[in-house]
């Protein structure tokens, strides 16, 4: 009985994989400054960070995007932080580091603000100018500026992409503030718990076409705004998920790419808050799945395969592992004829 083959990704996944993946160093900044010149105001940039009790981060985050991508190479035009209904300091911070701080009840004040993070992501596109927007979480430490070059790049010089996810490594670091037991650890790669644990088997069984997406959850992706200003955004964490899934609908997969920017170090919440965040997201994709007409029985599910990705130690490349997805069942065994007749053990 020959092996099963290697289970794969669904061809056009795979063929996405190759011609949709890139890393920040493909696209210099020098090169990008270029294509913003030529692009006139299709080529407006503005960074928006989501910011909710983030003080101790987010002067950082605001001052290297504007040193090192308003100063001294202009490449973004406008950096806001929106402010998502902090009790810190995080807006006299992040003004001080040089943001323009907008409070989510400043913004179509007519609709009250809903809690969450996809409500200031949608506000932002309100109260920001440029074409390609950018979203940048404020709970990133050692932030690099590549972060936002390397997302933003191929919307200034492919003019077919309308969506740019950022994939990195992500460590787990629970440090002292993030742990209740006060202890220090790091897990290489062992962040993006909901993703790995719920988001990407959500995607690879009814959304295959996007299962080449190493960071389907990651905060940091850019758009054109004539894309974003199309679609629904969840006011809460289910904002990623249901952004892509309609992104995918909406503009094609070749519309979407994702950019390598190396290693995602950021605040870690618990295990319960997790688990809020995961509800929100498999709520994001049922209403998805019905509203599309994916939910199907498992039976005929598209693909039943998970595809997980790792950094290769050697090249440095995300490498693909793909596992089957088994359903099988057994029957109840009051059905199996030599149940009945079954020689128990004296
Ligand atoms: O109601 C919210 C929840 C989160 N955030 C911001 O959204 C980003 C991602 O949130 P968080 O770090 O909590 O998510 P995680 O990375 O832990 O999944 C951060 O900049 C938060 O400050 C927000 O603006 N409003
Ligand atoms: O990817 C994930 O599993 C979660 C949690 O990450 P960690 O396990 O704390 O590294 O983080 C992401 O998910 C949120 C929901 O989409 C996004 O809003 C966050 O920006 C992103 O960090």
């Amino acid at each position: 009985m020959p092996a099963d083959p290697t289970p794969e990704l669904v061809p056009q996944a795979a063929s996405w994989l190759r011609r949709r993946s890139w890393s920040a160093a493909d696209r210099p900044v020098r090169t990008l400054l270029e294509a913003k010149r030529a692009a006139g105001r299709a080529g407006s940039v503005s960074v928006v960070l989501p910011a909710l009790d983030e003080e101790a981060t987010v002067g950082d985050i605001v001052r290297t995007v504007r040193r090192e991508l308003m100063e001294r190479l202009p490449l973004v035009d406008e950096l806001v932080v929106v402010d998502s209904g902090s009790a810190d300091g995080t807006a006299a911070v992040a003004a001080a580091a040089g943001a323009r701080v907008v409070h989510r009840d400043e913004i179509l004040p007519r609709l009250p603000a809903a809690p969450g993070k996809g409500e200031v992501l949608w506000r932002s596109l309100l109260v920001t100018r440029g074409e390609i927007v950018c979203f940048i979480d404020a709970d990133l430490r050692e932030f690099d500026p590549a972060f936002v070059s390397g997302i933003v790049g191929p919307l200034l010089t492919d003019p077919g992409i309308q969506l740019v996810k950022a994939m990195y490594d992500r460590p787990l670091e629970v440090t002292p503030s993030d742990s209740a037991a006060g202890d220090a650890a790091v897990v290489p790669s062992g962040g993006g718990r909901v993703t790995e644990l719920v988001a990407r088997p959500l995607l690879n069984l009814h959304w295959p076409e996007l299962a080449g997406f190493v960071q389907p959850l990651g905060g940091e992706y850019a758009a054109r705004r004539s894309l974003l200003e199309r679609l629904p955004f969840p006011t809460g964490y289910g904002v990623e998920l249901g952004l892509l899934v309609d992104a995918l609908e909406t503009a094609g997969l070749d519309a979407l790419a994702q950019v390598d920017v190396g290693v995602r170090h950021h605040r870690h919440q618990d295990g319960q808050a997790l688990g809020r965040m995961a509800a929100t997201i498999y709520r994001t994709a049922l209403e998805r799945l019905d509203r599309t007409h994916r939910l199907k029985a498992s039976a005929d599910l598209v693909h039943p395969l998970l595809t997980q990705f790792t950094r290769d130690p050697e090249t440095r490349e995300f490498t693909a592992h793909t596992h089957p997805v088994t359903a099988l069942e057994r029957p109840p065994m009051h059905t199996v004829p030599e149940y009945a007749g079954r020689h128990l053990p004296r």
